[in-house]
């Protein structure tokens, strides 16, 4: 039987804590504001926004939200994004992704001012995180980190499989447990021998983007998984990447999906925002 790692109590204490945070600095005459921009109308990118914009209202960070229609331009967005960067009542910028096919993505992440680069993903960012030098950290990755640490699960030394080598999680995930000292193997869809490498693994880290891939012969007796996935199953539950039902009589400790990565995404999400007020003067 595996421990829980309850994500929506952990991300509920960070989301108290920035609270207080944030209540502090309305005291000093700060207030902090977060652009949330959603292009088209995309039903999940829509739940995740919205979730959003509570978690905003909660802890008190005003959003300003810019919901785009679907035939925007690149130029629109980008004029939009040039504008933002520029106001001082601004703190941080957020494109819901992905944007629409006409829109090129990397150049929208690219005009986003690496100050209010809430999500990570500007090349500054990511070059800042890989020497070791402050900058915005990648939410999802960032949240496991602080899943684990949470939950008092050793990373020094132990052996992190991570499976998956996007720009926003598998790679960033990659490097914070290289920076948390523990050993590191990123696999992904070329990799030999998948099962072999994840069943070494004392900490697995699971973000390929398939419904209940990994089963519980991938995983070694007593390990940690944690399960980036979020798909709906043949009932229209949510699921994750992780078989759970198998993995967990295996397992030391698992994400369950709903109520695990997703909700650390977003409380990280607010923490870049306090971040980015903090770091202002
Ligand atoms: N610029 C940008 N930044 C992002 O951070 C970003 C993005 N684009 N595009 C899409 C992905 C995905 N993502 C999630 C956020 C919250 C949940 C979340 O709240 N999940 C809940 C369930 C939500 C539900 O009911 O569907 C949970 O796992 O318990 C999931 C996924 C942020 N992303
Ligand atoms: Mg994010």
């Amino acid at each position: 039987m595996a421990k829980l790692i309850n994500g929506k109590e952990i991300s509920q204490q960070i989301k108290d804590e920035l609270k207080e945070k944030v209540s502090a600095l309305k005291a000093q005459g700060k207030n902090i504001c977060l652009a949330v921009i959603q292009v088209g109308n995309d039903p999940a990118s829509s739940v995740y926004v919205g979730n959003k914009k509570k978690a905003c209202a909660y802890i008190g960070i005003e959003s300003r939200a810019f919901e785009l229609p679907e035939e925007t331009t690149e130029e629109e967005l980008l004029s939009i994004i040039k504008d933002l960067n520029e106001d001082d009542g601004v703190h941080g910028i957020l494109v819901q992704l992905p944007v629409p096919k006409h829109i090129n993505e990397e150049k929208i992440i690219n005009a986003i001012s690496p100050k209010k680069d809430v999500d990570g993903f500007h090349p500054e960012s990511v070059g800042s995180l890989c020497i070791g030098r402050p900058g915005f950290v990648s939410c999802t990755p960032a949240g496991i980190i602080q899943l684990l640490k949470r939950s008092e699960i050793d990373i020094e030394g132990k052996h992190c499989v991570v499976i998956g080598r996007s720009n926003i999680v598998g790679k960033p995930m990659a490097l914070l447990m290289l920076r948390e000292n523990a050993t590191v193997t990123i696999c992904h869809s070329r990799t030999k021998n998948l099962k072999e490498i994840c069943k070494e693994a004392d900490i697995l880290i699971v973000a390929i983007g398939k419904p209940k891939m990994i089963d519980a012969s991938y995983v070694k007796d007593g390990a940690t998984v944690i399960d980036v996935g979020i798909h709906r199953d043949a009932n229209n539950k949510l699921c994750g990447d992780v078989d759970f039902a198998s993995v967990e009589p295996v397992a030391g400790a698992i994400t369950p999906v709903p109520g695990g990565v997703g909700p650390m995404t977003i409380a990280m999400l607010m923490n870049n925002c306090v971040e980015a007020a903090e770091r202002e003067e």
